[in-house]
């Protein structure tokens, strides 16, 4: 998968280079090609911002160095193209593993109050264009949506998580696990400060481990996320003996 992402803040993508993304990378499973946005501003001042017809408070993105910008790095190609936004769709973990299914993504990040329109408009003619919204609160950029975007989708690339298991265990993802948050997890010592394992994970019985797994996921599910369990068939809850 290639990953194209522009910003006026390229130096926040250093994350990138480590972890899980870093060792993709390394592997040439995933091409990271991050771009310095005002490399396209041709003023002196380097110029990416105007303030916004119609009044308000902050400044806009200007389109035309946004334009120039995306013509260059794709070249005529096809990428998916991806603009965080506090006013996106939900970013979720179907809409990771949909993006995971993409030969090659484009980010563009905005700041100030946001990329002209017209950037949207123009590109939604040529290319698939996602508006997306990491969560309700507000940032002051899409560079850190885009931090979490990236490893959300890149975890589920072939080969990148050791544990290929694990993601198929994940909790939001379609299937056992769908509208479920993962229960407690525990490792070596058994004892540790006067704080037990839960018996049952020593046991070794598989059936009755999975069984707690499950119950757990379910109990805290209940407690956090309350939206998610009225989510569950009634069915799950009543064999885990949980009541909303
Ligand atoms: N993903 C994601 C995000 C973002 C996000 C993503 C990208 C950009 C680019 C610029 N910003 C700053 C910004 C802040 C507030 C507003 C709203 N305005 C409405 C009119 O009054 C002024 C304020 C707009 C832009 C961004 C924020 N925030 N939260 C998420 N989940």
């Amino acid at each position: 998968m290639r990953l194209d992402i522009i910003s006026i803040f390229p130096e926040y993508f250093a994350p990138l280079d480590v972890s899980l993304i870093g060792k993709a990378r390394e592997r040439g499973t995933l091409d990271v090609r991050v771009h310095q946005l005002r490399d396209w501003a041709h003023d002196v001042h380097k110029t990416v911002d105007d303030t916004p017809y119609g009044g308000g408070p902050g400044m806009v993105m200007k389109p035309e160095v946004w334009g120039e910008a995306i013509d260059d790095v794709i070249e005529g190609g096809s990428p998916r193209m991806v603009v965080p936004t506090p006013s996106g769709r939900p970013f979720t973990q179907e809409l990771a593993q949909e993006l995971a299914q993409e030969p090659w993504l484009l980010f563009a990040c905005g700041r100030y109050e946001g990329i002209d329109s017209r950037v949207m408009e123009e590109y939604s003619g040529r290319l698939r264009v996602d508006e997306v919204s990491i969560g309700d609160y507000v940032l002051a950029g899409g560079e850190v949506a885009v931090l979490v975007m990236v490893e959300a989708v890149g975890r589920l690339l072939p080969g990148v998580l050791g544990n290929a298991q694990s993601a198929v265990d994940d909790s939001f993802a379609p299937g056992a696990m769908r509208n479920l948050v993962e229960g407690p997890v525990y490792t070596k010592p058994p004892l540790w400060r006067g704080h037990e394992v839960p018996a049952v994970l020593l046991s070794g019985h598989h059936g009755n481990v999975a069984r707690w797994r499950r119950d757990e996921a379910i109990r805290r599910t209940v407690r956090n996320r309350p939206e998610l369990a009225a989510a569950l068939d009634p069915a799950t809850l009543d064999k885990h003996d949980r009541k909303l």
